[in-house]
């Protein structure tokens, strides 16, 4: 079956079916991992969005019972250059059509997904309209013109009902703005008592459950949607340790005052390079998100930056100058992608042991700044000599 994906700029791709026949529309983006489909799908952070992934087979391990993020696949539709169906992998149950299908979602197939993102490279993220309808070519122009593309994700993503994962150490409250299991993992894989509350839940709700400390989940969207969660944030710093990944980052940045804003085409992926301020050393992180902490807001808060991309120098992480809360834009639980920020749960946890033995009261909190420890010295610039004959030189731009 023939499938269409239209972008609001007006460029046609046409490919073939796979997933739920139907038509969808959504945030068209780009995800450049390699691996790790199962997850991108099921993350949360992606619902109002028809993702495209950079890679050019994808479903060649299906989908198993262990890496969704989430119990449903979220996206609104899945965009790849070729779709395998005929899964090999020793875990695979089921493949990425069955699930597309089960939920109601389409996918395309077939398409130039280097051309598609070059275009979300260029003009940015675009409204598109995935179909596998018979719609003449001015039928779906309107239909995409005439679409309002949804801002209330959170509160579709987000937990109905409280829920625990009951442990014998800290209780951490995670506010569920659409949080992937692989934190709610990282925290019991510690012992961690962890009790998931919905993302409305008020500053007197949290405190009820005398957290030792609150996590702040990611989730889809625009921070400035979720009014709400910023207000509760608020009431709670200072009180409890706090710990913000991506919107959850975002929504801490609004709560200290902080401003945030749209990037043209976000970073999704699992290779996203990030500096460590306090020690000049890279980590590589795993993203997805499409809006950041503006840092020319920071300055008059009482925030100061731990972290920025490497790529394009925006704001990775924040920690607060005087209570004991931080936050990072990129992704500790990894799913998909790499460890090499996964001690910041461990942080976390010492910032709550070390805010309840109050050695800190009253100073500075030892909120983390650093995940790796030796600082790193840049080489000395080498000095500039002429190429010797048959070296590869590069042109300047
Ligand atoms: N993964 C996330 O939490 C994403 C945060 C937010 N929705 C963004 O796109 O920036």
């Amino acid at each position: 079956m023939k499938a269409r994906l239209l972008l609001e700029d007006g460029t046609l791709f046409e490919g073939t079916a796979f997933g739920s026949e139907g038509r969808s529309a959504g945030e068209v983006v780009f995800n450049t991992g390699i691996t790790g489909y199962q997850e991108v799908l099921s993350d949360p952070s992606y619902c109002g969005q028809i993702v495209t992934m950079t890679y050019p087979l994808i479903g060649n391990y299906g989908v198993n019972r262990d890496d969704f993020e989430a119990i449903r696949p979220w996206v609104s539709g899945f965009v790849v250059r070729k779709h395998e169906n005929t899964p090999s992998n020793w875990r695979a149950l089921s493949n990425v059509d069955q699930l597309l299908k089960q939920y109601g979602i389409p996918g395309i197939s077939g398409i130039d997904t280097r051309m598609l993102t070059r275009k979300l490279r260029q003009h940015g993220t675009m409204k598109g309209l995935l179909t596998t309808g018979a719609e003449t070519l001015p039928e779906l122009h309107e239909q995409l013109g005439v679409t309002r593309l949804a801002r209330d994700h959170v509160a579709r993503v987000s937990t109905p009902h409280i829920y625990r994962s009951p442990g014998a150490k800290e209780r951490i409250v995670v506010v569920d703005f659409g949080v992937k299991l692989g934190m709610v993992r990282e925290l019991t894989s510690r012992g961690c008592d962890v009790v998931v509350v919905p993302h409305n839940a008020t500053a007197e709700q949290i405190r009820s459950f005398a957290p030792d400390g609150v996590l702040l989940s990611n989730g889809p969207g625009d921070p400035q949607d979720v009014p709400y969660a910023v207000e509760t944030i608020r009431a709670l710093l200072g009180e409890v340790p706090l710990f913000g990944i991506c919107l959850g980052h975002q929504l801490f940045a609004l709560a200290c005052g902080a401003d945030t804003g749209k990037l043209a085409f976000g970073h999704r992926g699992a290779n996203h390079p990030v500096k460590e301020l306090a020690t000049g050393r890279c980590i590589i992180t795993s993203q997805n998100h499409g809006y950041t902490v503006i840092e020319d807001t920071i300055a008059s808060t009482e925030l100061e930056v731990t972290y920025i991309n490497n790529n394009d120098g925006t704001v990775e992480g924040l920690r607060h100058k005087y209570a004991p809360a931080f936050s990072v834009q990129f992704h500790p639980e990894a799913a998909p992608g790499p460890y090499d920020s996964n001690l910041l749960f461990d942080q976390f946890l010492e910032l709550i042991h070390q805010f309840q033995s109050g050695r800190a009261a009253g100073q500075r909190f030892a909120a983390p700044a650093k995940i790796t420890e030796t600082p790193v010295t840049p080489p000395a610039p080498a000095a500039a000599s002429a190429p010797r004959e048959g070296e590869l030189v590069y042109a300047q731009k």
